[in-house]
């Protein structure tokens, strides 16, 4: 039975011992004023408002009804409305037991009998009140203040929950112009018993029962007023619980049972349990998760040096290690026993990594709950199936196909972080990027590259029919091309001729033509020179998307560079045929082959060269997990001979934002990368942004998400992507600097100053003017970039990436007495002599060195 008064939190203006104390009552209302509240209450709600049912009165509020889905879906009870908001929030698929109904008349309720949770005026007559509440199953609440023509007293005689302002209620025990919360519970109790005591039950959290005592009218103030467990010994008189022995109880909730005459403590005990044989309960210890919780929390404070459980505690790397061989082995095991086994072991393994977090059962169970009582948007479509799919469109990776099927209607938004507030290990998981497993990857690629070495051509052509669907009688297309095979507009082709001039022109600039010489002694002059490396071949991606984009942006550069043979391979259509788009850039640019393959395959083809294929001798180009795995396998493969450019895995992007940038601008650049794969990550950092324009900025992402074909994907990518608040420029840089992003965007006020705080970032995008995309296309900057954090340390493509750089050096007489005995010094002490002749020989017969020298 709910508690006979619903205390009312005006706003978010109190303090946490306020709340504490009322929280007794199990349950509260508090008033949302405006939208720019919304943050600093979800923080509340995830760090103080706990153990405690929240409804919000939104009344005369303005939120968005996705607003109101975020608060429900983050640990809101229930939310208190107008009745002209009722059909909004049911057609957005919020359920009514999530809705508390405001009423003017009292007779209004028959009107919604969908809904059992009402708020009735204070203005009415008890007896209408009265019944309107008939029904037992409806929890009918009436705002008390100056006005009412009801008493509290006579509301909770008829089991209507008055609402009474915080300000006006007391838990204490001497505040006479105050309601005392004490006098309302014991008012709605009632016993039949000879020593007028009340039953009752004491439970933990959990719903664990630890034994059976009675309460008295006074204990039961003095448990309110304490917030602790006191109870009313029939022999000893009042009893606070663990005063003797430290068994203490924090008292959380006091609840009555349906017929008014029985409570329920709920509360947390401390030390050795509530039992005095020093147990956990009355009825023995309480075992389980429960159990294998306290010892974990025990030898966290405690742990003897040497024992394993300190050493998962402080060995991370093992700890985690332990939970990914016992989830395997979970998924591995088949029997029941076998299966109970290896679950007991995960969780063992996955507690003891919550505990040392800081987090508890009780925080996973109120995950738990929120996901069961989570609510999803639904937002009209027809079912993926239905759909006819666009033409000209490739189809998604088998593993996003499975889960397209899934009809997913949340709001598109990332997560939010403070960084003011958020630890740093918070800011920290939420820069990592989405997990690539390696070593899983590896199990899939080896074998590809072994059978394409192995058997060639073959090889080839079957794993092209398994995992792109083409059937081919060759693997390859050779110059010069049919001009059928690149049959597009007249206005395409007109678009990739900019895009190439525009590339030509920033990467010709960039190629070095004059040799570099330097005189480093007079007669010693070293000179570099750069020559082309003669065969390249270049990955251009086709998995969910054709990009002949990145053809331009490796082919172009390759004929800057000079390179004799440049081999371009991509992934053939279903009917076996390469992208028109991707043919033409393939002869503008003078490849001499076109391999039809994709994925490790294509790489393997490449670096080992086919029967058909020929070998190159350096690989270049972005691509999938299988692309990227299959790069840095044939690299280090001393018998593959040949480099690559970099890891360019999925695309990334990092905006920083400030109170002056377009939202809508903002938006377009985060969807336009998450866009690209499901396994992409876009971040924006805001710096100093207020709730309002963070709110319009995510409005933006999800409006402008949701009418793009690709939204699927993006829904997914926005999944693992951030937000993150700062105060200031520096603060937004130095965390870029640390992410070390693909594409890095300024959309700030005086942008163009911040750049020289770059330290890490493939490309940077300077002002609101300069989208990603121009450079994805357009610009002449090259969008082949280093991701996963690799631009540290690598560089994107470039004229130099198809070049190599030789040096030299040419030295006269003068030049070798000026470095010579240099050069003997340091041969001796490594003790090479033959270098040391070298020199030697040569300044003796030019008479150079005194006739004893040794
Ligand atoms: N960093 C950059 O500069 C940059 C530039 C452009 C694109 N990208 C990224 O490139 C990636 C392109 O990926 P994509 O998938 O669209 O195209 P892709 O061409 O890289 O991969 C498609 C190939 O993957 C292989 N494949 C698919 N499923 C497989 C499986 N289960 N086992 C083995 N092989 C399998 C198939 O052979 C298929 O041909 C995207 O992540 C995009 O973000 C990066
Ligand atoms: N943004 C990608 C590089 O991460 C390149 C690209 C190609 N087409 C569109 N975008
Ligand atoms: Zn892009």
């Amino acid at each position: 039975m709910p508690f006979p008064v619903l205390p009312y939190f005006s706003s978010l203006d109190f303090s946490n011992e306020e709340f504490s104390k009322l929280s007794v009552t199990g349950s509260i209302l508090l008033k949302i004023n405006q939208e720019s509240e919304i943050v600093t209450f979800k923080q509340l709600l995830k760090q103080v408002l706990k153990n405690v049912s929240i409804n919000i009165d939104l009344i005369n509020s303005t939120i968005s009804v996705d607003q109101i889905i975020d608060l429900l879906n983050n640990g809101v009870a229930k939310v208190l409305i107008r009745t002209d908001a009722l059909s909004t929030l049911v057609e957005s698929n919020i359920p009514s037991s999530r809705i508390i109904l405001n009423i003017d008349k009292t007779d209004e309720h028959n009107q919604f009998p969908e809904i059992s949770s009402f708020v009735l005026s204070s203005n009415e007559p008890l007896g209408d009140l009265k019944v309107a509440s008939a029904n037992g199953a409806r929890e009918i609440y009436v705002i008390i203040d100056e006005s009412s023509h009801v008493t509290v007293n006579s509301l909770v005689a008829s089991n209507l929950t008055p609402i009474i302002n915080k300000e006006k209620l007391t838990t204490e025990r001497d505040e006479p112009e105050k309601i005392s919360i004490s006098d309302l519970f014991i008012s709605s109790l009632r016993t039949d018993r000879p020593d007028g005591l009340y039953t009752t039950l004491v439970t933990d959290n959990h719903n664990h029962s630890l034994g059976l005592v009675y309460s008295s009218k006074e204990s039961i103030s003095e448990a309110i007023r304490t917030k602790t467990g006191v109870y009313q010994s029939r022999r000893h008189g009042l009893w606070y619980k663990g005063a003797t022995s430290g068994a203490t109880q924090e008292l959380l909730r006091l609840d009555k049972d349906c017929d008014s005459d029985c409570l329920k403590f709920v509360v947390k005990q401390a030390g050795v349990g509530f039992c005095h044989l020093e147990q956990d309960s009355c009825f023995g210890d309480i075992n389980g998760l429960n159990r294998l919780e306290k010892t974990l929390q025990e030898r966290l404070a405690n742990a003897p040096e040497g024992s394993y459980t300190k050493r998962l505690f402080t060995d991370e790397d093992l700890l985690i290690a332990k939970i990914k061989e016992e989830a395997e082995e979970l998924t591995e095991a088949q029997d029941k026993d076998e299966i109970a086994w290896e679950a007991a072991d995960l969780f063992y393994f996955a507690l003891t990594r919550c505990v040392k977090n800081g987090v508890s059962l009780e925080d996973i169970e109120r995950n738990l709950d929120l996901k069961g009582l989570k609510i999803t948007r639904r937002k009209g479509d027809a079912k993926p199936k239905f759909i006819t799919p666009k033409s000209d469109t490739k189809s998604t990776t088998p593993q996003e196909e499975s889960k397209d099927n899934e009809i997913v209607d949340e709001k598109i938004v990332m997560n939010v972080i403070d960084t003011a507030s958020a630890s740093i290990e918070e800011v920290q998981a939420s820069l990592q990027r989405p997990v690539q497993k390696t070593a899983d990857i590896m199990k899939l690629v080896n074998p590809i590259i072994d059978s394409v070495r192995s058997k060639g051509d073959s090889a080839l052509l079957e794993l092209t029919a398994k995992f792109d669907g083409a059937k081919l009688d060759s693997p390859i297309l050779r110059a010069p091309f049919d001009p059928k095979l690149y049959d597009i507009s007249q206005e395409l082709k007109d678009a990739i001729d900019i895009s190439i001039d525009n590339v030509h022109k920033f990467h010709k600039a960039q190629y070095q033509e004059d040799t570099l010489k330097v005189e480093t002694k007079p007669g010693v002059v070293c000179s570099r020179f750069a020559r082309p490396i003669e065969n390249v071949g270049l990955y251009v991606p086709g998995g969910t998307a054709v990009l002949p984009s990145t053809a331009i942006m490796l082919g172009v550069p390759a004929q800057v560079a000079g390179c004799k043979n440049i081999v371009l391979a991509s992934p053939p259509r279903k009917d076996g045929s390469i992208s028109p788009e991707v043919a033409y850039v393939a002869h503008k640019v003078g490849a001499s082959a076109i391999v039809l393959a994709g994925g490790a395959q294509a790489v393997a083809a490449m670096a080992y060269g086919t029967e058909s294929i020929p070998k190159v001798d350096k690989i270049l180009g972005p691509g999938n997990q299988f692309v990227t795995a299959a790069k840095m396998y044939i690299q280090n493969d001393t018998s593959a001979l040949c480099s690559i450019d970099m890891p360019a895995g999925p695309s990334e992007v990092l905006v920083i934002a400030d109170g002056k940038s377009d939202p809508d601008f903002v938006a377009s650049d985060l969807l336009s990368q998450a866009e690209h794969g499901i396994d992409s990550q876009v971040i924006l950092i805001g710096v100093d942004l207020s709730a309002t324009e963070l709110k319009a900025i995510e409005d933006a992402v999800h409006n402008q998400a949701l009418a793009l074909p690709r939204v699927d994907i993006v829904r997914k990518c926005i999944k693992h992507s951030t937000t993150l608040l700062v105060k200031t420029y520096e603060e937004a840089l130095d965390l870029s600097n640390k992410y070390a992003p693909e594409h890095l965007i300024l959309q700030i006020e005086n942008a163009g100053k911040y750049v020289d705080l770059v330290d890490n970032a493939g490309s940077v995008f300077v002002g609101a003017y300069s989208p990603e995309s121009l450079g994805d296309y357009s610009s002449g900057t090259n969008h082949t970039l280093p991701t996963y954090g690799y631009s540290r340390m690598y560089s994107g493509v470039n004229t130099a990436t198809f070049q190599k750089f030789i040096t030299s050096q040419d030295v006269t007489p003068e030049g070798l007495e000026n470095i010579g005995r240099a050069v003997m010094s340091l041969a001796k002490v490594e003790g090479l002599d033959g270098h040391r002749n070298a020199v030697k020989i040569r300044m003796e017969k030019l008479g150079l060195l005194e006739k004893n020298f040794v």
